[in-house]
Parts: structure tokens; C-alpha cells; sequence
């Protein structure tokens, strides 16, 4: 579970704030997808549930310490730099101090990569390479996974292939998944819940809900994507 009480956030320490009184709650095993309009405090809000960042006033606390994060896609962006798939995720098994070494294969099974182990992250889809993060961050065996928009910058067949991998693990492994999102369609076909930031505020609905409330908008979302 993930819960926050009374969140506020400020980068300056003080009004205005990017997290404005959230309270928020989310159980186990749920797909929550995190959306709203550019700066509504999204990838912030990730932030916090990571610790990477400390709540101005109030709480937040995921109940779990083995989280798997899926930053947004900027890493690795230089596709001249020579790093190989295997160097990436043998440097995250190192990270973790896990000892054996099959992890790395496994993986990449996972995914449905392992033909590109020894190949250079630069040469690599943006739908493959954005799979390799999600192996990546599978390899510390995680009961919550955050990420942060999938979907950037990958081609529409593997935007398919990567969400329903995300809707299989949540179902089969339990992992709860929480991914910020851009793409509307994604968050309401794949997301068992959604929560809508806006204003510093935030609330938790169905995707029936959310599509509902978007259509009574005019089919017009504040984040300006149509559905
Ligand atoms: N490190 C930072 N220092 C100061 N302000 C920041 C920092 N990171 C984000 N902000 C500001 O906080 C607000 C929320 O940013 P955040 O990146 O969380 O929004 P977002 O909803 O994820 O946006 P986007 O959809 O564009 O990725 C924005 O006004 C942004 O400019």
C-alpha cells in the first residue's frame, strides 16, 4: 500500500505548492495510473514515493521497500555512448549484490529480449531499450513498480506489447504498478484505477469514471490529448 496524508510539496519550501493537501491511498496489487496536465506535479509526486525527495508537510509512505522505478526515458539518450545491454544490467545486478549472474538472462527472457544482450543500448529501438528498463528494474524482484511515462518514444506495436506485459505482471505477479501517463488511451484500457492530478490536487477514480468525466468535458482533457 501506498498511503499519503495531508501531502504538501514545494521545491522552494513555501506557497506555492506543486502538492497542495493530498491524500491518498492505494492498495496493493492495483495498476494506478498517475495523470494529468504538463507541471500538475506527476513525476514530483513519484519522486516522493521514492524518497528521493522529502514531503514540505505531511506524509507519504509506500509499505514496501522493494520498489522497481522506470524513469522517464532520458537516460542513455546519447546513442553513441558505448554501453551494451549485458554492461547495463550486470551493473544493476552489482548495484543490488546479487550474486548470481543468471539474473541478467532471466531478465531479458522476461521481456523477450535476450538476442539483444550483447548489443549497444544506442542501437536499440525506443520500444526495446524502454523494455530493457523494465528488465532492469524487474531485477531486484520489486512488489511495487513505478514508471514514468512508458510509452515515450516507443512505436505503437511495442506500446502494446510493453503495456500488457505491465497488465501481466500486475495480475499474475501481483506487482502493483503505478506509471505516470500521457497517453489517455493507455491509462483507461490498461490501469485498474486512475488518479487525476490537477491544481495541486488529486483524486482516484475508475477508468469509467475518468472517461466519463473527459467525455462530459466536451471530450476535451486538460492535458489537451484526445482520446
Ligand atoms: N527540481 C525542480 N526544481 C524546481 N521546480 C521543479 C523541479 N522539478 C519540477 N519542478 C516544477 O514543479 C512542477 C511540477 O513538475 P513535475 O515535473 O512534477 O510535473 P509533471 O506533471 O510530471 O509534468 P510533465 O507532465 O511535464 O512531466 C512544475 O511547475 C515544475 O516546473
Amino acid at each position: 500500500m501506498i498511503k499519503a496524508e495531508n501531502l504538501f510539496f514545494s521545491y522552494t519550501g513555501s506557497s506555492p505548492y506543486v502538492l497542495d493537501g493530498i491524500d491518498l491511498e492505494i492498495r496493493d496489487g492495483e495498476y494506478v495510473s498517475v495523470v494529468g496536465e504538463n507541471g500538475s506535479g506527476k513525476s514530483t509526486l513519484m519522486r516522493l514515493i521514492l524518497n528521493f525527495i522529502k514531503p514540505t508537510s505531511g506524509s507519504i509512505v509506500p509499505q514496501t521497500k522493494r520498489i522497481g522505478y522506470v524513469p522517464q526515458k532520458n537516460d542513455f539518450s546519447n546513442s553513441s555512448f558505448p554501453i551494451t545491454v549485458y554492461e547495463v544490467l550486470n551493473s544493476y545486478r552489482r548495484l543490488l549484490k546479487i550474486k548470481n549472474k543468471d539474473i541478467i538472462t532471466e531478465a531479458l527472457e522476461q521481456v523477450g529480449l535476450l538476442s539483444v544482450k550483447g548489443s549497444l543500448m544506442g542501437t536499440l529501438s525506443g520500444g526495446q531499450s524502454q523494455k530493457i528498463r523494465i528488465a532492469r528494474a524487474l531485477m531486484g524482484n520489486p512488489d511495487l513498480l513505478i514508471l514514468d511515462e512508458p510509452s515515450t518514444g516507443v512505436d505503437i506495436g511495442s506500446q502494446k506489447e510493453i503495456y500488457s506485459f505491465l497488465k501481466k505482471i500486475n495480475k499474475e505477479n501481483g506487482i502493483t504498478v503505478v506509471s505516470v501517463e500521457h497517453n489517455l488511451n493507455a491509462a483507461i484500457s490498461n490501469s485498474t484505477l486512475i488518479y487525476h492530478l490537477t491544481c495541486g490536487q488529486g483524486h482516484l477514480c475508475t477508468p469509467q469514471q475518468y472517461t466519463d468525466e473527459f467525455m462530459k468535458n466536451g471530450g476535451k482533457s486538460n492535458d489537451n490529448i484526445q482520446l
